[in-house]
């Protein structure tokens, strides 16, 4: 078996559930503590958490506002997938079509944020009439 189990130098599949945790972990710690755009995403997906509690909006919007907070995170991980994918292949030297790659892929982000940003402005746009002084 291709393994260092000292030094975590794992190359083969996952023996057990346990390990394949151990290192779904590792990929959530490094996502959580080493992408500030990340936390950034996580932050906004709080402050949606708290206009939802503030405004009790119900079960259906509640569906749509986390829909929109969970694609927003996962454009993020697949992004970050993308650059640790790119800085393996390419290094640490210019290259054009990484760039187009990583550009594309922060990019899709962006429109992702977009997306859900209408659809929290559409699912919450009656609960905020009901805060305006009639
Ligand atoms: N090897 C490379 N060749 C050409 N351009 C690169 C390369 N690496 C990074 N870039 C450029 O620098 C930008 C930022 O790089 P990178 O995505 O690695 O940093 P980041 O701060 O983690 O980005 P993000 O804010 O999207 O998470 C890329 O969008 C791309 O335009």
């Amino acid at each position: 078996m291709i393994m260092d189990s000292k030094n975590k130098r794992q190359i083969t599949k996952n023996k057990n559930f346990a390990q394949a945790l151990g290192h779904a972990w590792d990929g959530f710690y490094l996502i959580f503590f080493r992408e500030r755009n990340f936390r950034i995403h996580l932050v906004a997906m709080a402050l949606v958490i708290i206009a939802g509690l503030v405004l009790w909006v119900n079960r259906t919007t509640w569906l749509w506002l986390l829909l929109a907070c969970f694609l927003v995170l996962s454009a993020e991980i697949l992004n970050t997938l993308v650059e640790y994918l790119v800085d393996l292949m390419v290094g640490p030297r210019f290259d054009p079509t990484a760039k187009k790659i990583k550009d594309i892929a922060a990019g899709g982000v962006l429109f992702t944020a977009g997306t859900a940003a209408v659809i929290g402005v559409i699912v919450l746009w009656p609960y905020l009439g009901s805060l305006l002084p009639v």
